[in-house]
């Protein structure tokens, strides 16, 4: 044969769960998440020569999910994703590496009578809290946290002057735009020796995903922005001056244009420029600026 496998791994996806907390004082809490397990190891064969032998079903994978769940807190995620893709490692000594990605769908609390009621949720949007955690054998565990579709606008407070400008170029420039973006952030945690390093972290997964999120959002509102690329910067910046154990942060962000609409053809309308009230929202095509922002080693030689 004059081909060879050169990379392979499989798993189950879209593994949707739900856990309740019933909790002393009658009230309950809620998670739920869906979940992709992939596993890596000595599998070749099963592609190659159609044996089986080291294969574990990818229904085993999705049992074991479940039973994970049970046996285990499922909050915050990157402590459920860490156990779970710890297990496969430490059970198939023929799976070398498990990649486990739970992405947290959004439960919040109704208030009922002015009151946070004891088992009553709402989905206050499509924004979801995402995790990554990959074991490797002997190599301990990689933590990747993030957010994803968070929807946000601001009606001012943003820019965007002084690009290049060529025979292509139409744009023009502006010093006040609508700035609109779905966030994807994500946070890289420095590598985990195994379990009982993450389980000592576990406040700080909390913390980070809303300091994040408070970053994120307070940044976009409060910086008069001068392009997309700038704001992401900043974010990173900061979500990696605030939580030391994070190595690096990303940023993919979709720029949602609001077009201006010239109505001057009606009665001499005037919509444009700073008379500008009612635009056409775009949904494609749209920009998209991606980042990686890695923390500067301190130099520093001992
Ligand atoms: O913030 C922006 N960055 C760009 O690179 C760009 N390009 C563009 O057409 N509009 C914008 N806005």
């Amino acid at each position: 044969m004059s081909s060879t496998l050169s990379s392979a791994r499989y798993g189950k996806d879209n593994v949707r769960v739900y856990k309740v907390q019933r909790n002393e004082d009658g009230t309950q809490d809620v998670t739920e998440m869906t979940v992709c397990t992939l596993l890596e190891g000595d599998i070749a064969a099963s592609w190659t020569h159609s044996d089986n032998a080291n294969i574990v079903a990818t229904d085993t994978q999705k049992q074991t999910v479940y039973i994970t769940a049970k046996q285990h807190p499922v909050n915050p995620p990157e402590l459920f994703a860490s156990i779970l893709s710890q297990h496969y490692i430490d059970t198939y000594p023929r799976i070398t590496a498990a990649h486990v990605d739970v992405i947290v769908h959004r439960w919040t609390r109704m208030e009922v009578e002015g009151k946070p009621h004891p088992h009553s949720f709402f989905r206050d949007g499509a924004e979801t809290r995402v995790v990554g955690a990959v074991a490797r054998r002997d190599k301990g565990i990689d933590v990747k946290s993030g957010i994803k579709g968070l929807l946000v606008l601001k009606s001012t407070g943003s820019q965007f002057w002084g690009f290049h400008r060529d025979e292509y170029t139409q744009l023009p420039e502006t010093w006040d735009r609508i700035l609109s973006t779905e966030v994807e952030a994500a946070w890289n945690w420095k590598t985990f020796t195994g379990l009982e390093e993450v389980q000592k972290e576990v406040a700080g997964f909390d913390q980070a995903w809303k300091d994040a999120r408070r970053i994120t959002m307070e940044t976009f509102a409060k910086e008069n922005s001068p392009s997309v690329q700038n704001t992401m910067y900043l974010m990173s910046d900061q979500i990696l001056a605030k939580v030391p154990r994070v190595e690096s942060v990303e940023y993919s962000l979709p720029n949602k244009h609001y077009f201006e609409i010239d109505l001057s053809w009606h009665k001499g309308l005037k919509n444009t420029g700073k008379d500008a009230e009612v635009y056409a929202p775009q949904s494609d095509p749209n920009g998209l600026i991606q980042c990686t922002v890695t923390r500067q080693s301190s130099g520093a030689k001992l």
